[in-house]
């Protein structure tokens, strides 16, 4: 008998109960043991569970999983990221194997559960914790292993994706959508951390430190988000014939690695523009293979739950593999990838300042850019440029113009 400690039951957890106990049988038959689920963390015992759950199960004291003999694995779907990183310490140091969905604890502190989980001969798995249910933390581990990845693009966050398509598609606001995918179960306790990039950042550390073989630190890497993304511009956008998604990407040269996350537009009929809702893409370029893309729910309930129970399988079938224990964050993440293209730019003052005054400012640094719209805020395409000169303009503008309003992204066709 196998016997598991879910800390968690929202949203992921209550996906991870249900797979483990409807496919109990199969489970069974394919691994030879039994699979039990014999303590479940909760914050709040008394909260209204749309899941056949024993409330016998429920508990409020971690220790009753962390210090009970009789549980061989954790599984972390906690949505406190702090509390998480201490339970999955103490578990992995308590031998016990752990698999965690969390993304900010596994990008933040990977090579030191990697290391205490190899110290105690244990495993600490993550495959939930990148791109929902899209196998590719296994894919890098081991199916990709023999090639040399040069490069990581993806659309990592399904709230965001899931946002903008709705923004695109039914012109519904950003704050509603946004509730949509709240109550659809996609985004952050905070979701701050999507909206703003920083999601997306550690997913991309965590792919990017596997795929390169050097640790990849998400504080190094430069995040934009879509907060600042207007429906005036999604009405553009839809007339220029461009989609805007949220892009992290990464890319190793010359023993440096450089990333960043950022808005971009990209063609109507490109592979990117049709990832829609909350589903992710992401495109890896090796030398051997050249580009291999992966696709599926990025976010939600079930795609995420069976990433968890497919690490769970693993440890019970003892086919899982740990990963190399990276060494320190020497070289990691020390360059900011920026896009060098056509931009889209998008500025509006509340202070009086009109239209003509920024286009004058913009003619200092660049007389070739094609306005597009002007009737409201000032819309304009500029010419092959790079994000460090527009954002010497903008800090221009902000010394002349206490309320600038804007937003760009690059057109990555
Ligand atoms: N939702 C998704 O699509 C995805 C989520 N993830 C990650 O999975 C993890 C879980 O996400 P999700 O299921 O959406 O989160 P939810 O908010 O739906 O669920 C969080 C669970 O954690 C419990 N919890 C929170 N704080 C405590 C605490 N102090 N003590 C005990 N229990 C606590 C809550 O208890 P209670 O039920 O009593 O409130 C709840 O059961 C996060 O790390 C997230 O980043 C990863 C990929 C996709
Ligand atoms: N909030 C995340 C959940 C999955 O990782 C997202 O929207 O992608």
């Amino acid at each position: 008998m196998i016997n598991i400690g879910l800390m968690g039951l929202g949203t992921v957890g209550s996906g991870v109960y249900e797979i483990i106990n409807n496919r109990r049988r199969f489970f069974e038959d394919e691994i030879g043991e039994k699979i039990k689920i014999k303590k479940v963390l909760v914050k709040n015992k008394n909260k209204n569970r749309n899941i056949d759950i024993d409330d016998k199960l429920l508990t409020l004291n971690p220790k009753d999983i962390l210090d009970d003999p009789e549980v061989d694995i954790v599984i972390d779907v906690l949505s406190e990221k702090e509390i998480a990183y201490d339970y999955l310490k103490y578990a992995l140091e308590n031998k016990k194997h752990v698999v965690t969905a969390n993304k900010a604890v596994v990008s933040s502190k990977m090579e030191e559960l990697l290391y205490l989980s190899k110290e105690n001969n244990k495993a600490f798995l993550f495959e939930a914790s990148v791109g929902g249910g899209i196998p590719i933390i296994n894919s890098l581990k081991q199916g990709i292993k023999a090639d040399d990845i040069f490069q990581i693009q993806g659309i990592l966050n399904g709230t965001t994706n899931y946002i903008l398509t709705k923004m695109y598609e039914k012109g519904i606001c950003f704050k509603d959508a946004l509730k949509d995918a709240q109550d659809k179960g996609y985004a952050e306790a905070d979701p701050t951390d999507d909206i703003k990039g920083y999601d997306t950042g550690r997913k991309l550390a965590i792919l990017s430190t596997i795929a390169y073989n050097q640790p990849v630190d998400s504080k190094f890497i430069n995040c934009r988000g879509i907060d600042e993304i207007s429906i005036e511009d999604i009405n553009e956008f839809r007339k220029l014939k461009l989609v805007p998604k949220l892009i992290g990407s990464s890319q190793r040269s010359d023993n440096h690695i450089y990333a960043s996350v950022e808005p971009l537009l990209v063609k109507d009929e490109s592979f990117f523009s049709n990832v829609k809702d909350a589903f992710n893409i992401i495109s890896l370029r090796g030398y051997n293979t050249g580009e291999l893309r992966f696709y599926g729910q990025g976010a939600g309930k079930n795609p995420t739950a069976n990433s968890v129970v497919l690490d769970v399988l693993d440890i019970v079938k003892g086919t899982y593999t740990n990963g190399k224990v990276y060494e320190n964050r020497k070289i990691s993440g020390d360059k900011y990838l920026t896009f060098d293209g056509e931009y889209y730019l998008r500025l509006s003052s509340k202070d009086g300042k009109d239209n003509n005054y920024l286009l004058n400012i913009l003619n200092m640094y660049n007389s070739k850019h094609k306005v597009i719209n002007d009737k409201e805020s000032l819309i304009v395409i500029l010419p092959w440029t790079s994000e460090n000169l527009i954002n010497k303009m903008i800090n221009e503008i902000k010394l002349n113009v206490e309320d600038i309003r804007y937003f760009y992204s690059g057109i990555y066709g």
